[in-house]
């Protein structure tokens, strides 16, 4: 199993990180463009093999797709940032066109690849990515929902009072500050929904607490998060790799799932060896499909600013 990872920042660095740690892929690629810094982030990696027990191998290029011929997975980690203050919408000037260029440069070495896209505006780029690209829609994954859940489970655990593993909970919608749909009402701790635990304010403090996640850490780090970014990644390369047939809300194409069409947004859907398996359509209350086409709307909005 051939995993690329594009962008050796600091997202990039931290998924191969983490593929590596799991100990399932027998190689992975790291590309950037700034010289030199692939190849050193790969060999800083690879003397923690040793120490962190992994015999996956990582290598790094500078911008030599040749190296990435023959993967599975791609991921697409390469482009800007936000800085505090900002929203992610706000990058899509700069990494609309460096995600178009690296995801046809990944396909013209690697023509049955899967990518999992994690650049900014995330929903918009997975879309221009089908665009740039003409994969099957089963092919191509957005990151977003794995980690805004993992942040929501955080968030129920704290209002709880409870270790994290009696949690569960799972967000939806678009991966942004205001698009996303944490599903409250289907949260639950042990079986038990949340509600019977936890009061009106406490549910929407989670609530807003795991909308703002990437921004609250935007503020306290000065640039954006990477270690749950990776390892949500890691996971759902996992799913595909092991064909784990696991649920993840990602960002899928829909045609007509959920009454939308022509978008990539957070769904549930089952990963396995195929990519995206099926997407899952959960019935939701009408106060959560008004959001989830609310959400719809903000990420086409941000699609309108493409030049497809
Ligand atoms: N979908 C999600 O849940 C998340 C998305 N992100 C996004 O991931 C992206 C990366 O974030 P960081 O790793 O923190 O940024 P970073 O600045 O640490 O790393 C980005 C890397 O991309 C490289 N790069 C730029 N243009 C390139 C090109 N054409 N080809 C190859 N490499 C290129 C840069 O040299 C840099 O090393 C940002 O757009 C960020 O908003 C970050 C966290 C979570
Ligand atoms: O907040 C950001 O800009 C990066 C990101 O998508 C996240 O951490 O959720």
């Amino acid at each position: 199993m051939k995993v690329t990872v594009v962008g050796a920042g600091a997202v990039g660095a931290s998924c191969a990180e983490y593929i590596a740690m799991k100990n399932f892929a027998s190689e992975v690629v790291l590309l950037d463009i700034k010289e030199g810094y692939a190849e050193g982030k790969a060999m800083d990696l690879m003397q923690t093999a040793s120490l962190n027990g992994f015999d996956t191998k990582i290598t790094g290029s500078t911008s030599d797709y040749s190296k990435t011929a023959g993967s599975d997975i791609a991921v697409i980690t390469s482009g800007i940032p936000r800085k505090p203050g900002m929203t992610r919408e706000e990058l899509i000037g700069i990494n609309a066109g460096i995600v178009k260029t690296v995801a046809t440069s990944l396909l013209e070495h690697s023509p049955n690849v899967t990518i999992i896209v994690v650049s900014n505006p995330m929903d918009t780029m997975t879309y221009l990515v089908h665009k740039a690209t003409g994969l099957p829609k089963n092919k191509i994954i957005g990151m977003g929902g794995a980690l805004d859940s993992a942040r929501f489970k955080y968030r129920l655990a704290q209002a709880l009072e409870a270790p994290i593993s009696d949690v569960d909970g799972m967000v939806i919608g678009g991966h942004s500050d205001k698009g996303m749909v944490p599903l409250i009402g289907h949260a639950t701790r042990n079986s038990v929904k949340v509600s019977e635990f936890l009061s009106e304010d406490k549910m929407n403090w989670v609530v807003e607490e795991t909308k703002v996640g990437g921004a609250t850490l935007t503020g306290l780090l000065g640039t954006s998060a990477w270690y749950a970014p990776g390892a949500a990644v890691s996971g759902l390369v996992q799913a595909i790799a092991c064909d784990q047939k696991k649920m993840f809300p990602c960002s899928s194409l829909l045609e007509g799932e959920y009454g939308l069409n022509d978008i990539c947004i957070g769904v549930p859907v089952i990963l396995g060896k195929n990519g995206i398996e099926k997407i899952v359509e959960i019935e939701l209350s009408d106060a959560e499909k008004a959001k989830m086409q609310e959400s719809a709307e903000g990420v086409k909005k941000t699609n309108g600013l493409l030049d497809v």
